[in-house]
This record gives structure tokens, sequence and C-alpha cells, in this order.
């Protein structure tokens, strides 16, 4: 990891965010989980055994009623931290607790207080109109009558399922199917929700529904939200907080602002010359991407663009440029660039 990036790896206190030694709505402490795995070793012949470390001795307090992003490259362990906070794994080592239970050995017990979203996944009967499904879920969970009504209709009307309940799940688009698959996890009222990109391949419009209704379900419930994404308008939207993981372990708890803290250490200097030329060759400047006449200039941040630009406009006939501050994203990248 680089200096620079050095305040990225400092994890939060116990405050407003939950995090910290205090306790917490979701208590992890030092969590792992390393998965035996069977791989074709160098003879190609026998199997050898490997230990795949997905969660590597991960510590965090969410509070209750916060709204976190627990954000990470692909295969970071994610997903197998949500598995193992819905009770589906157990860990290999360390302590959890939501809402005071111990989800590994009280499974039943915690999906009463749990609502879990798979964004790639519906949890809906596929053959069945939604109404039907809402009803299975109404007697899985023994919901009491009145409730049912008064959570369905809540869910029907910000939702906008109305004219939905009907038609069966198949025959759904894939924003309506997601609406769907979020009021069948809050019609048990549950305290916490895990959310597994529950934007992935919507349109703009269904995005944005999709994150009011969770905006306004967290003020108005207090419903404490876990929310992995790979959008980070996802997280710009809704958390305040935000935990990045990667290798299973976790680089980053703090406000989100803080990531854009890190991100302004360097800024880019986009230039547009009148005609190809060789990476253009600065003090104190890195060329970091060449397209025809077109080269972005990474600078410091802390450093006036004024003197490149002057140094740049002297050397070549320049025909426009820009100032790039970083986005989330590319904070992001940087930040898992930095540590490989
Ligand atoms: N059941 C399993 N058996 C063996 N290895 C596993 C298993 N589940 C996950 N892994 C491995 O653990 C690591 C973490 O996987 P995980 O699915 O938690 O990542 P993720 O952050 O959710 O990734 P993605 O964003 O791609 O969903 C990966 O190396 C993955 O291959």
């Amino acid at each position: 990891m680089e200096a620079d990036m050095a305040v990225a790896v400092e994890v939060t206190g116990a405050d407003s965010t939950g995090a910290g030694p205090g306790p917490g709505f979701i208590e992890v402490d030092a969590v792992e989980k390393v998965f035996s795995v069977r791989r074709r070793g160098a003879s190609r012949l026998r199997r050898e055994k490997h230990e795949v470390r997905a969660v590597d001795g991960i510590s965090f307090r969410v509070a209750r009623g916060e709204m976190v992003g627990y954000i990470g490259p692909n295969g970071a362990g994610k997903s197998t931290t949500i598995k193992m906070l819905t009770g589906i794994l157990t860990p290999s080592g360390g302590r959890l607790r939501v809402a005071g239970i111990d989800p590994a050995r009280e499974r039943t017990r915690l999906s009463y207080r749990i609502g879990v979203v798979f964004g790639q996944r519906t949890t809906l009967w596929w053959d069945l109109p939604l109404r039907d499904s809402y009803r299975l879920v109404h007697r899985m969970y023994r919901i009491p009558d009145a409730r049912y009504r008064e959570n369905l209709a809540r869910c029907v009307e910000l939702l906008d399922l109305g004219e939905l309940l009907d038609v069966p799940v198949r025959q759904l688009s894939l924003g309506q199917r997601m609406r769907g698959d979020i009021a069948a996890a809050l019609l048990h009222d549950p305290d916490v929700l895990y959310l597994d990109e529950p934007t992935i391949g919507l349109d703009v419009v269904s995005k944005a529904e999709v994150r009011e209704f969770l905006r306004d379900l967290n003020a108005e419930r207090g419903t404490t939200v876990l929310l992995t994404t790979h959008d980070l308008t996802d997280i710009e939207q809704l958390c305040k907080r935000v935990m990045v993981i990667d290798h299973g372990r976790l680089m980053y708890d703090g406000e989100l602002a803080g990531l854009h803290e890190v991100g302004r250490s360097e800024r880019t200097l986009v230039v547009d010359l009148e005609r190809a030329a060789a990476p253009i060759e600065l003090e104190g400047v890195r060329v970091v991407k060449v397209e025809g006449p077109r080269q972005w200039l990474a600078f410091p941040a802390s450093r006036s663009a004024a003197p490149i630009v002057t140094a740049v406009a002297a050397a070549y006939p320049l025909v426009d440029l820009s100032v790039r501050e970083p986005d989330i994203e590319a904070v992001i990248a940087k930040m898992y660039a930095g540590r490989s």
C-alpha cells in the first residue's frame, strides 16, 4: 500500500458509526472463513488440497439503524461475510452476533430478524404471481394477518407494485422483479436488511426508485442496512459509512468522504494536442493514458496545475485541456492497485 493511502486503513473509532469495540447491532470480531479446495497439482494426476482464506480476520460494528456500504473487488469476500451474517456459512474463527444472535447456531431465530435480497437471484417463486409468493412468505414467517396486510399495502404503494401483483414473476422486468424481491424481504418487518447488488442491471429510473425506497425505509423504520454493491452511486446516495474489503481483509472503514479525501492525493490534467505525440515528459507528472492526440497527466493534488499547463503549452501546440478530480471508482481502483 502506498504511503499516501495510509489513511485508508485507519478504522474509525466507536461513535456514531458504531465501529470499534463497543456493543453494536451487528458485531463481527476477528472473523475468518477458510475454504478447503482441491485443485490439480503439479503432477496433474492428484488433486492437492489448498486453503482459500475468503475472510481473513475481519472486525466491525454496525449500530442499529445504520446504513453501511460493503464494497470490494470480485472475490474480495463480501458474499462470504454476508452468508456468515445470515447463518448460511459457519465462520472458521472469530465471533459474530446479529441482534444478539449467533447466526450459525440460531439460524431460524435469526431469520425472523433479517431480510436478504440478492440482486442476481430471486427468492420469489418463478411461476407464481407476486401475490402468491407473498402469501407463502406470510405463512413461512407466521406474520400476524393485520401486520402482513399493513406491510404489504405499504410496500405495494411505495414500490409501485399494484399493477404487478397478479403477474407471474417470470414475466416481470428486472427492475419490477427487484422491487418485488425487496418487498418479499420486508413483509416480516426485519430489523436488518442485507442487500447484495440491489441495483445490478437496472436502468437509471429503476435504480433511483430502489434507492429512494431504501432511504425512506431506513429513515422511517430505522432498518439497519448492509449494502454490497459495485455501483458506487448506490453508496454515495445511501451510505455515510463505507467498509472496503479486499483479499478478505478490511482495508477501510469510515465515512465515504474519507475515500474522496484519499483520492484527492492526485488530480489529472487532460490535454488535447494538435497531433499525436510521444508521452509527455515532465517532472512530477505521470502519463497515465495516451489516446491519439489526447494524453492524461496525473500530478499531486497539492501542486497547482498552472505550471504544468504552461510547460505543456510551451512545448506542444494545444487544442484543449481540462483538470479532472478523481471519481470514487478511481480512488478505490487506486487503493487496490496500491495493495497489489
Ligand atoms: N464455497 C466456496 N468454496 C471455495 N471457495 C470459495 C467458496 N465461496 C467463495 N470462495 C472463494 O472465496 C473468495 C471470496 O469469495 P466471495 O464470493 O465472498 O467474494 P465477493 O467479494 O462476494 O465477490 P463478488 O463481488 O465476485 O461476488 C473467492 O476467492 C472465492 O473463490
